[in-house]
């Protein structure tokens, strides 16, 4: 399997990728006698929202009825939910912040992983019609046996494919179109399992929602089992197996989804995939009822917080406690200020600023500052 790559010394250089960009072209608009294409792909960048831009440029402008595409990708430290998710609900995301790590929303459905180099991402383009996960994963589970004859890989009913019978170590999801489709999965090579668990995991309580639910499962890597393996051998590996189970023919052509002359409009599809109203905003419409104490100079109430959020907004926002703590005018006018606000602590907390400058709190001041601190707390 070769990659066409210009030399060892500039290896992944964008300069030199843009040449074997540009040769991928001719690939895709060559016309082929036997009406079969097949061309493998992968991307020089480790940026989950250029790949991911990739991706949809793919889906919206390759013709993929006579022509299949694997592309090979991998990104630096990130969490991935599937479309119709709930981030609040699926991750940590004040510990992301803190390490700096970006959330991306994905156009697939289903669960929540995580990514890093240690993991490499497939997707499979074809039409709607060759559209086969079953046949994709058999892809990657020969090509892993082909490598390593003695490991146990197997695809499962929801295909996922398990190390030793019990160990996921791919996740799967799909995009159809009306008349193309794509299939993209994970493989945990050597993921830092540990960051893993501790990103996917909530700090939210109370969220009721219809959110598409995670489905946790124990995960492994593949190079603890093996740990000969490395990804430059599993990716060749992969492409290999692609060539030989669809007939195809194509060596690895390395891309670069950053060269905006090569992929028209790719620009403007990745930074749409980072914006609040793309990552948080497409979140299904949730509430969250949460309860805690507060603590004012010399006393103390036990607060309910429920709150309405759609499209990643706060809707509705209704706060109980006694009368006798704090009047319920205040606490109404309180929740009513909140609404329209995003569900972003920084969001919340410059709002709960501006209560605080222009709401004349008098006695109740104090208890305000308390409850508004907690209130920031909970978002
Ligand atoms: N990278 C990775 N690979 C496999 N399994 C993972 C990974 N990260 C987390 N997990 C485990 O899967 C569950 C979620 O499983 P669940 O079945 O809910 O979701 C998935 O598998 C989605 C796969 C999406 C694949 C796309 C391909 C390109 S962009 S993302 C999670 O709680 C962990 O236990």
């Amino acid at each position: 399997m070769i990659t066409r790559t210009l030399c060892h010394m500039c290896l992944g250089t964008r300069s030199h990728t843009r040449w074997l960009t540009l040769r991928f072209h001719s690939t895709l608009t060559a016309t082929f006698a036997d009406g079969k294409a097949g061309t493998i792909i992968k991307s020089v960048s480790t940026n989950i929202f250029e790949n991911l831009a990739l991706e949809d440029w793919i889906h919206d402008n390759i013709d993929l009825q006579k022509r299949s595409i694997l592309y090979l990708w991998r990104n630096t430290p990130t969490v991935v939910i599937g479309r119709h998710q709930n981030p609040w609900q699926e991750c940590n995301l004040k510990l992301m912040t803190t390490m700096g790590m970006p959330l991306a929303r994905r156009r697939s459905g289903g669960g929540t992983v995580f990514h890093d180099l240690g993991n490499i991402n497939m997707t499979f383009f074809t039409s709607k019609k060759n559209y086969d996960r079953h046949r994709n994963l058999s892809v990657v589970t020969n090509a892993l046996k082909t490598l390593r004859p003695g490991l146990d890989v197997q695809s499962t009913e929801r295909f996922d494919i398990l190390l030793n019978g019990q160990y996921k170590i791919s996740g799967t999801a799909a995009k159809l179109g009306r008349s193309s489709a794509y299939h993209h999965c994970t493989l945990l090579c050597s993921a830092d399992r540990s960051v893993l668990s501790s990103v996917l995991k909530s700090t939210y309580q109370g969220i009721k929602s219809n959110a598409t639910p995670s489905v946790p499962s124990s995960v492994k890597n593949l190079f603890d089992e093996d740990p000969t393996l490395d990804s430059e051998t599993i990716m060749t590996a992969l492409a290999s197996q692609y060539n030989m189970e669809f007939g195809f023919d194509s060596p690895i052509y390395a891309v670069d989804p950053g060269e905006e002359e090569c992929w028209p409009g790719i620009q403007n599809m990745a930074q749409e995939l980072q914006t609040w109203e793309w990552v948080y905003g497409r979140t299904p419409k949730f509430s969250v009822c949460t309860n805690f104490d507060v603590h004012g100079l010399s006393s103390s109430a036990n607060i309910t917080l429920n709150l309405d959020i759609k499209n990643g907004i706060i809707e509705n926002c209704v706060m109980d406690m006694s009368t006798e703590w704090l009047p319920k005018n205040v606490s109404e006018e309180f929740g009513s200020f909140l609404k329209g606000c995003k569900f972003c602590p920084n969001e919340m907390a410059m709002l709960v600023a501006a209560f605080l400058r222009v709401t004349p709190l008098g006695e109740y001041s104090s208890r305000m500052y308390s409850l508004c601190e907690n209130v920031i707390a909970r978002v």
